[in-house]
This record gives C-alpha cells, sequence and structure tokens, in this order.
C-alpha cells in the first residue's frame, strides 16, 4: 500500500486511482468537548477539576479509561458497515506538549492516538489528523480549549513555533504510516489579519516536509474554514495539498431562519453558500476536502413532540447537501461520530451511570444554554437581551464589527463571552464535585458509559449515510 496524494483537484491513490473519502469526525475524544462529553466550558477547566475532587491519579485513570472506551474495534466494524472510509481524529496538542514544559514530547500522547489509526487501518479506515487545538487558541471558539473568545495564538510568535515544532515531531512519529490519508495542521484558524495564518501555513508545511515529503496536507480557511479570499497565490508554494472547508448550513440548527422545506430557493441557497466557500480553489483547480458538515438534532427530553418533525427536516438538509457533493465528487467527512446525543452518528444511552449521574446537570446546562453549539437560549434570552441593547444603544454600528463578524453577530459575540465563557466558568467544579468520593471501579463504569456497546445509534442519519455510499459506489 502507498500513500494517498493530491492530483489537481482530487485525491488519488498510488495507481492514481481517485479515491473519494467520505467519513466523520471523532470529536470530543482526544478534544473533548462541552456540547459533546457533557461538561461546561473547556477540556483543561474540567480536567483541573477533576484532579482537585479525586487527585490525580484518579483523575488520570478516569480520563485513560474514557479515551480507551470512546473508540474500540466495534466502533471502527460498525464505521465500516456503513460504507465509510475515513476518520478525521482531532487532537488537543496538550496530550503532546504540557505548557509547563514546552518543547519536550510526551509520548504518552501516542498510545490512543497510534491504537485508534492502526483499529481504523485494520478495517481499511483511512484516518485524518486535525490539530484541533494549538497552545494559546487558534479561534474563538470553545473547541481551541482555549477558555477566551481571544485567538492568542496569532498575536504570540512563540504559540506558532510550539505548533510548527509539535507538527515536525507528529511527522516523524507518522511519515511510514499510509493509512493516514493526511495531516490537517489547524482547525477552524481565525486570524483577524488573514496574513498571519499564510505565514503559519509556510512554517509548518515546511517543517512537516523536512520530517515527511509523502502525506498530503488538508489545510483550513480562515474564518472557521470558510474563506480563502486572502490566500491569493498561496498554493503556489505547496504540493500535495488539499483545501479544507466547513460547510454547515444554517437550516441544519435551532436558529434557522425558517422550516427546511428543500424549495428550489433552499437548495440554492446550500449550494451558494457552499461554493462560496470553495471558490478560491475552483478558480485555481485546487482539491476541496469538506472537513466537517451536519446538522444538529432535537432530543425529546428537550425538545418534546416536535422532535421527530423537526429531526425529518434536519435528515433532508444532510440528504440536499450530500446531493450538491456526490455531483461534486467532494470528499467529506460529517461532523460528528459519537457524542451524549445531538448530532452523533451514535451517541451514549440516557440509561447509562454517565447520563444517570449527570441527568440533572445536563438539563441545568440545556436551560442556560451555556453550550453555544446550536444553543437554544429561549429560557435566558431576557437575561442577556439588555446587554445586547446596550451595545446596540451606545456603540457606532461600524465600532460593533469585530471579528469574525459577520461570522459572529452581536448576540453570538454576547452569548459566547457570557453563556459559554462566564456561565460555564462558575458549573465547572459543580461538575466535578459529581465524581466527588468515586472509587476506580465506579469510574471505569463511568468512562464505559462511552462504549460503543453502551450507544444508542441515530438510526436516520446512518441510513442516510449508508444508502449513500452504496449509491455512490453503484456508480462508480
Ligand atoms: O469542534 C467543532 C468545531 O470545529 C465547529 O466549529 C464551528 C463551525 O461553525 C462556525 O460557525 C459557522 C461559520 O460559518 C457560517 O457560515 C455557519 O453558518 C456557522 O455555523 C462556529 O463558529 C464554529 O465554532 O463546531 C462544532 C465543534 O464541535
Amino acid at each position: 500500500m502507498a500513500y494517498l496524494r493530491v492530483s489537481g483537484t482530487k485525491i488519488v491513490d498510488q495507481n492514481g486511482k481517485e479515491i473519494i473519502l467520505r467519513g466523520a469526525g471523532l470529536g470530543g475524544w482526544m478534544n473533548m468537548e462541552n456540547f459533546i462529553s457533557g461538561y461546561p466550558g473547556c477540556e483543561f477547566q474540567i480536567r483541573e477539576a477533576l484532579t482537585d475532587v479525586v487527585g490525580k491519579e484518579k483523575s488520570e485513570f478516569f480520563f485513560d479509561k474514557f479515551l480507551e472506551y470512546f473508540f474500540t474495534d466495534t466502533d471502527a466494524k460498525f464505521f465500516k458497515s456503513l460504507g465509510l472510509n475515513c476518520i478525521r481524529i482531532p487532537f488537543n496538542y496538550r496530550h503532546f506538549e504540557d505548557d509547563m514544559n514546552p518543547r519536550v514530547l510526551k509520548p504518552e500522547g501516542f498510545k490512543h492516538l497510534d491504537r485508534v489509526i492502526d483499529l481504523c487501518a485494520a478495517h481499511g479506515i483511512y484516518t485524518i489528523l486535525d490539530l484541533h487545538t494549538a497552545p494559546g487558541g487558534q479561534n474563538t471558539d470553545w473547541h481551541s480549549d482555549a477558555g477566551t473568545h481571544l485567538a492568542n495564538f496569532w498575536a504570540h510568535k512563540d504559540f506558532q513555533d510550539r505548533a510548527v515544532w509539535l507538527w515536525g515531531a507528529l511527522a516523524e512519529h507518522y511519515a511510514g504510516n499510509t493509512w493516514i490519508a493526511g495531516y490537517n495542521p489547524l482547525n477552524e484558524p481565525t486570524d483577524a489579519r488573514h496574513t498571519r495564518l499564510i505565514a503559519f501555513y509556510d512554517r509548518v508545511y515546511a517543517a512537516i516536509r523536512a520530517a515527511d515529503p509523502h502525506h498530503a496536507l488538508f489545510l483550513d480557511g480562515n474564518t472557521f474554514a470558510s474563506d480563502f479570499s486572502h490566500f491569493g497565490d498561496a498554493h503556489k508554494k505547496w504540493e500535495n495539498v488539499a483545501y479544507s472547508i466547513h460547510d454547515y448550513s444554517i437550516f441544519g440548527f435551532p436558529s434557522s431562519p425558517e422550516a427546511y422545506v428543500s424549495s428550489d430557493v433552499q437548495r440554492r441557497r446550500l449550494r451558494r453558500s457552499y461554493e462560496k466557500k470553495r471558490a478560491w480553489m475552483d478558480e485555481r483547480g485546487l482539491c476541496v476536502w469538506n472537513g466537517e458538515w451536519g446538522p444538529v438534532y432535537a432530543r425529546t427530553e428537550y425538545d418534546g413532540e416536535k422532535t421527530a418533525a423537526v429531526n425529518t427536516e434536519r435528515y433532508q438538509v444532510l440528504k440536499d447537501q450530500l446531493d450538491i457533493y456526490n455531483k461534486d465528487r467532494l470528499s467529506w467527512s460529517i461532523w460528528l461520530y459519537k457524542d451524549i446525543g445531538f448530532q452523533g452518528m451514535v451517541h451514549v444511552a440516557r440509561s447509562t451511570p454517565y447520563m444517570t449521574l449527570f441527568s440533572a446537570f445536563l438539563a441545568k446546562k440545556q436551560r442556560l444554554a451555556v453550550d453555544a453549539w446550536g444553543a437554544d437560549d429561549s429560557h435566558v434570552r431576557s437575561i442577556y437581551q439588555p446587554l445586547i441593547d446596550l451595545i446596540e444603544r451606545e456603540v457606532a454600528p461600524e465600532n460593533r464589527q469585530l471579528y469574525p463578524a459577520p461570522v459572529w453577530k452581536l448576540s453570538d459575540r454576547v452569548g459566547r463571552l457570557a453563556r459559554n465563557i462566564l456561565v460555564s466558568e462558575f458549573l465547572v467544579k459543580e461538575w466535578a464535585e459529581h465524581f466527588r468520593g468515586k472509587e476506580d471501579a465506579e469510574l471505569d463504569e463511568l468512562a464505559k458509559s462511552f462504549t460503543f456497546e453502551n450507544c444508542v445509534h441515530r438510526e436516520g442519519l446512518n441510513k442516510i449515510l449508508m444508502d449513500n455510499a452504496t449509491l455512490v459506489a453503484e456508480a462508480q
């Protein structure tokens, strides 16, 4: 077996045969996230809080077990059975480097990553390695695990130096592994000046190529992988590179302005927003990969009797997006493989020890809308509206356009800062206190809740993905 590589607009194997990568992101695993795993705030906060409550040893035991159970052979087998061929693996830099011991590689970081890459390979599944958090935070959102909305990665050269160093070390480690389809060096950058991103890509490209001349690179556009308008001629310096968009559609979220009925107008809007993101690549004949997309789903426990109807609409958005992607022979990675029930292809059953322990807490998180992703703020909107009104009253419109506006509206910014960062911070200790007094066997049971065997399948989503895999296989 040889490496996959990028040839013009396509990804090809060693014989030049086109390989279309269709799969999902393993979010919430080596980069945990609040709405995926059920905690408030950021991963570094809950890890610290858990250590405070149960001690370092027990805390490390719990997280190690969590990593072990979250993805096992049965997950890979199931994934492959749907006709999917690629898993994007997001990871947090903290697995490989300690902020208090910078530039010293932590060998234990490879324990689970190597295991899962090999498990996937054994089932004929490619992997793409995605640095989802970089030192200082490369974007303004919770998933860069920085605890702030300021993407300090762009303001401090040393943070960038460390990410370049880390990629050099990872490339050295994985250079010979042909089941890795490639490296995705930075998830969803938000560089307000746009130029620092290109400079970083130049440096990380050189560091990876010095250790590994073969693997493809998947480079995200700026502003959450949606904007290549400042890339200019940058691609001329790079070879074997695909460009990554994240094609989330507003129609797949609770904030959709209207019900999705798959009208001509709505389908045109879906296509337009996708075409806009890939325009720079299309003008230059470059390869596009859609590294994240997909709706979120309603849940009976929060959304009651409208759940089924909402989800039928969301599945239609998904089908219409797939239709677009199939016509373009696009490689994609849907978000998300596994979670506690909002977006994943499989999700932890409500009867498990983890979901039982946190059931009241999760309801409180939902009510307070502390997770930004697909938040329903209806219970608390009146609390924050006065703040939005104040800013609108006192700040001139031209001064309100703080980056990443217009992708972030004023209400998004207030929501991120006030709920997702501030209120969340006050809930971190409460999350950790649920573990107080737990013995190893109980911690093991809590972590085990995340095994495939303890998960419910999102049948509607998986059927669409499987039918699509059959359809595209027949068309080939
Ligand atoms: O870890 C993932 C994370 O990668 C993902 O990030 C969000 C992606 O969407 C961003 O907003 C979109 C920006 O483009 C507009 O066109 C879309 O309508 C918006 O949805 C958002 O700000 C990012 O945080 O989200 C899920 C995480 O689990």
